[in-house]
């Protein structure tokens, strides 16, 4: 389980940006983020990611203080909380199934990345994962030739190959077609369910959020305004965010 407790990030010389965000999460939830530009949806996913450095407040995973922990632990914790960007980088050279066994930089060691070499015992989980996404038949194609939706499904069995029990993906749809994101959303929701992985994603645009996810933060000018469960929103609601 997930559990922050007034997380608030100040921008060294600038502006506060998170103020006294507290939440929890259960394993296999999906929560949608939602929030008008500027509220803070990516720098909530990447203080979550441990990408960015939290000003204060408190992060326990699994009944673990997360933020007290050192180098090795905080690394550790970056690979069961995979951050997935809206526009994922593959090895472009590299067939799907390659880049699904190598990892991303967050996920493993630079020599990895840098020679490709993998364990022959590896193989089998990652094919298993990318059939899970559904891309079985598109496992031998270069990343550079896959699509957009495509590539955030590869990202996805990346990150779960690796370790994640955690997705935080920053607007993992936007820029697909209607059926490419509705592949996405399904992927993620399936994993949720089957997998016990829980996804944080931040889904501003159209009605995706209220489709797919089991519970909507809203933020709005840094502040948790709105936590309900999926649903369609409230004219109410929808004015908070
Ligand atoms: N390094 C920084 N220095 C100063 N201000 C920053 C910095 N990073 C983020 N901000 C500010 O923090 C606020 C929240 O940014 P954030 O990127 O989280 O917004 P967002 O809700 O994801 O917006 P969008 O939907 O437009 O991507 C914005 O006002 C932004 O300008």
């Amino acid at each position: 389980m997930i559990r922050v407790s007034q997380l608030t990030k100040q921008i060294p010389g600038g502006p506060q940006v998170l103020s006294g965000i507290s939440f929890e999460i259960q394993p296999g939830e999906f929560v949608a983020v939602k929030g008008a530009s500027g509220s803070g949806k990516s720098m909530l996913l990447k203080c979550l990611a441990l990408r960015e450095k939290w000003t204060s407040g408190t992060y326990m995973v699994d009944g673990v203080n997360i933020l007290e922990k050192g180098f090795a632990g905080k690394m550790k914790v970056r690979r069961e909380m995979a951050y997935l960007e809206e526009k994922p980088t593959l090895y472009p050279n590299r067939t799907a199934l390659k880049n699904v066994l190598i990892g991303s930089a967050y996920q493993t060691p630079i020599w990895r990345r840098v020679t490709g070499m993998v364990r022959n015992d590896d193989y089998m989980g990652a094919m298993d994962m990318i059939e899970k996404v559904g891309l079985l038949d598109k496992a031998k194609q270069k990343g550079d030739k896959l699509s957009g939706g495509e590539k955030q499904r590869i990202a996805i069995a990346r990150a779960l190959v690796h370790g994640a029990q955690t997705l935080l993906a920053d607007e993992p749809v936007s820029g697909l077609d209607p059926h490419a994101a509705e592949q996405v959303l399904s992927d993620l929701k399936r994993m949720c369910k089957i997998q016990g992985i829980s996804v944080i994603a931040v889904m501003h645009q159209g009605d995706w959020a209220e489709r797919f996810a089991d519970r909507i933060l809203g933020l709005s000018g840094g502040e948790l305004v709105l936590d309900v469960k999926g649903r369609r929103l409230t004219e109410r609601e929808k004015q908070l965010i």
